[in-house]
């Protein structure tokens, strides 16, 4: 939770999540006591001393190279989850830090390949997840949503697969998953790669979003529009590589998922300063901020809304822009976003102080 009392306001701003990877909130302490409840053995520390205890994973996570060297890390630690049980606790365990940071509602992105390749079922996996997601509405009133993402490092025949699986049992049709993503490695892995699924989804209601321009260079994120129809783009920081396309996204209002602490932690940018949050603000773009994978990156959101206001100091009109595009952007009812609307004006009123 953010330290700073200044930051209260952004504590008890109604937020939406867009940009989190359910096994990325795993955090090391969740990771041994599961390691241990389903004896999976982690590597040796003599191997990897980073496997030595939760606080020496804590400090290997601080020191990430690239993506490349974190996902060495999450895959290794989404190996623990055997039981649609752990996939509840993962989850839940999620939603209770999300309600404490002030998210009213939450996209989650999961990754089902990472966990049919190691013999753990998709229906395991969802059936976990929903239960949790069914529990923290019922607690914490959160509504949430399932984003299932393909893993780009795989091959394009084992995302169709598993797209059709999912399809299989109802879960695009019933709403269970609400849209598709891409993610992993990012550089050498074109979202076009995917093209079928995404055009299979595009015949659907399914909604549409892919990682793009992360690492990747800004062509991601064209190809990702153009050749996968996207309808939002997760991170998309290298869209300030190109002002053509930067006024395409603003004027389109496709929603940018930031996630600040990541993009630091990932190298992408040196400092949270050096993201392009004044010039999406001042052009237009539409973004919420997120956390990515907050047991690795050193943050959950309310951490990368604090970490945003220490360096680029927004006034409370550049803060409900943020809270309006990310309520718009949102891919729940029109009902859902009525009421999140509502709770946006609740919010500037009591801090109007502040303008
Ligand atoms: N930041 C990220 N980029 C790509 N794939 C991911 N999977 C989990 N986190 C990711
Ligand atoms: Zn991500």
């Amino acid at each position: 939770m953010c330290k700073s009392a200044h930051h209260q306001f952004l504590h008890d701003m109604p937020k939406c999540e867009h940009h989190l990877h359910i096994e990325g909130s795993l955090s090391p302490t969740l990771l041994s006591s599961l390691a241990a409840k389903n004896s999976i053995s982690l590597p040796d520390s003599s191997v990897d001393p980073s496997f030595a205890s939760p606080t020496a994973l804590e400090q290997r996570y601080e020191n990430f190279t690239s993506l490349d060297d974190f996902l060495h890390y999450y895959f290794i630690g989404m190996s623990v989850l055997l039981h649609a049980s752990d996939f509840e606790s993962l989850a839940y365990e999620y939603f209770t830090r999300a309600h404490a940071d002030g998210v009213h509602h939450a996209e989650i992105f999961f990754d089902p390949q990472a966990h049919t390749s190691r013999g753990v079922s998709y229906g395991v996996v969802v059936e976990g997840l929903v239960a949790a997601q069914k529990k923290a509405e019922k607690n914490f009133g959160i509504s949430s949503k399932l984003i299932l993402c393909f893993l780009r490092h795989l091959p394009a025949s084992h995302a169709g697969e598993t797209y059709t699986e999912a399809e299989a049992l109802g879960h695009f049709s019933d709403g269970t998953v609400v849209g598709i993503g891409l993610d992993s490695s990012e550089v050498g892995f074109p979202p076009e790669i995917f093209r079928e699924v995404y055009d299979a989804a595009g015949k659907t209601t399914l909604r549409r979003t892919a990682h793009a321009g992360e690492e990747g260079d800004h062509t991601y994120i064209s190809r990702a529009l153009d050749l996968c129809n996207t309808e939002r783009i997760d991170h998309g920081i290298r869209l300030v590589d190109n002002e053509e396309l930067l006024k395409r996204v603003a004027s389109e209002k496709i929603l940018v998922t930031m996630c600040p602490l990541s993009n630091v932690r990932l190298r992408c940018v040196t400092k949270v300063a050096d993201l392009p949050v004044r010039k999406f603000l001042d052009e237009g773009v539409r973004f919420s901020i997120n956390s990515d994978d907050p047991a690795y990156f050193g943050g959950y959101i309310l951490d990368n809304y604090c970490a945003v206001q220490e360096a680029f100091k927004l006034s409370l009109v550049d803060w409900r822009f943020i809270a309006v595009a990310a309520i718009e952007g949102s891919w729940c009812d029109e009902e859902r976003k009525k009421t999140l609307l509502a709770k946006v004006d609740d919010w500037a009123e009591k801090h109007k102080s502040m303008a």
